[in-house]
């Protein structure tokens, strides 16, 4: 067992009763080129996130955590993104990209695209799962409930792109099943201003779960070895 420091308060758990959640650390959310850069958010700042989700995913592989990846997106002819009659059509800021710029069509979150690609900087190894996903909440249209039920598995610590949208969503939607929810703030990114990660923040430490950092995780993970934190 490990207690991690945590706002609002500290959490007991097992890390190998326990999963690491790399939230769409895609080309998509993170490299310039990318769709949020390309639809006119900030990704000036995610290498730092890049490189503490790198020093998490060590630490937490390391402790026995299950690494779970998520990839955002859909096919390339976008019928798993829904036409007209679906809300997704409309919020979809990639899709609603693409409408405006028809030249961009077919590279935006396309399944086998550099857009959907996850980083190079970030791969997952044998033993780690991958999971594509429609939605911006993990446990829409996945197998992640069944994966972490089998596994006797009910604390999800969660990092990636972005905190406000698709980390939020999962973190939320955990909460609806009875999982233990925590992000660790310095290892996630908003998409929009700084004031919507300070929003989903507070959300998450005041309504749906926990938020600590990198170093205090790799700490309460390995109390004796040293990390740099980016
Ligand atoms: N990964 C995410 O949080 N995605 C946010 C927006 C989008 O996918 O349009």
């Amino acid at each position: 067992m490990i207690t991690l420091n945590a706002r609002p308060e500290s959490l007991t758990f097992a890390p190998e009763r326990s999963a690491l959640i790399v939230v769409d650390m895609q080309n998509a959310y993170t490299s310039p080129g990318g769709y949020l850069d390309l639809a006119g958010f900030d990704v000036s700042a995610t290498q730092p996130v890049v490189d503490n989700i790198n020093i998490a995913v060590a630490a937490a592989r390391a402790a026995g955590m299950l690494i779970i990846w998520f990839q955002n997106g859909w096919d390339s002819d976008y019928v798993e993104a829904g036409g007209p009659g679906s809300p997704n059509y409309h919020k979809s800021n990639a899709l609603k990209t693409m409408r405006q710029r028809p030249e961009l069509q077919g590279t935006l979150l396309a399944k086998g695209s550099w857009d959907y690609a996850l980083v190079d900087a970030l791969q997952p190894q044998p033993g780690d799962i991958v999971l594509p996903k429609p939605r911006y909440s993990g446990f829409f249209n996945t197998p992640l409930d069944s994966i972490l039920r089998s596994r006797g598995i009910r604390h999800l610590v969660f990092t990636g792109i972005a905190t406000n949208v698709c980390v939020e969503s999962t973190l939320r939607d955990g909460f609806f099943l009875e999982y233990f929810g925590i992000v660790l703030e310095d290892a996630t990114h908003q998409a929009g201003p700084p004031f919507a990660q300070q929003a989903a923040l507070f959300n998450i430490e005041t309504f749906f779960g926990w938020v600590s950092d990198v170093q205090t995780f790799c700490t309460a993970l390995s109390p004796q070895k040293l990390v740099n934190i980016a």
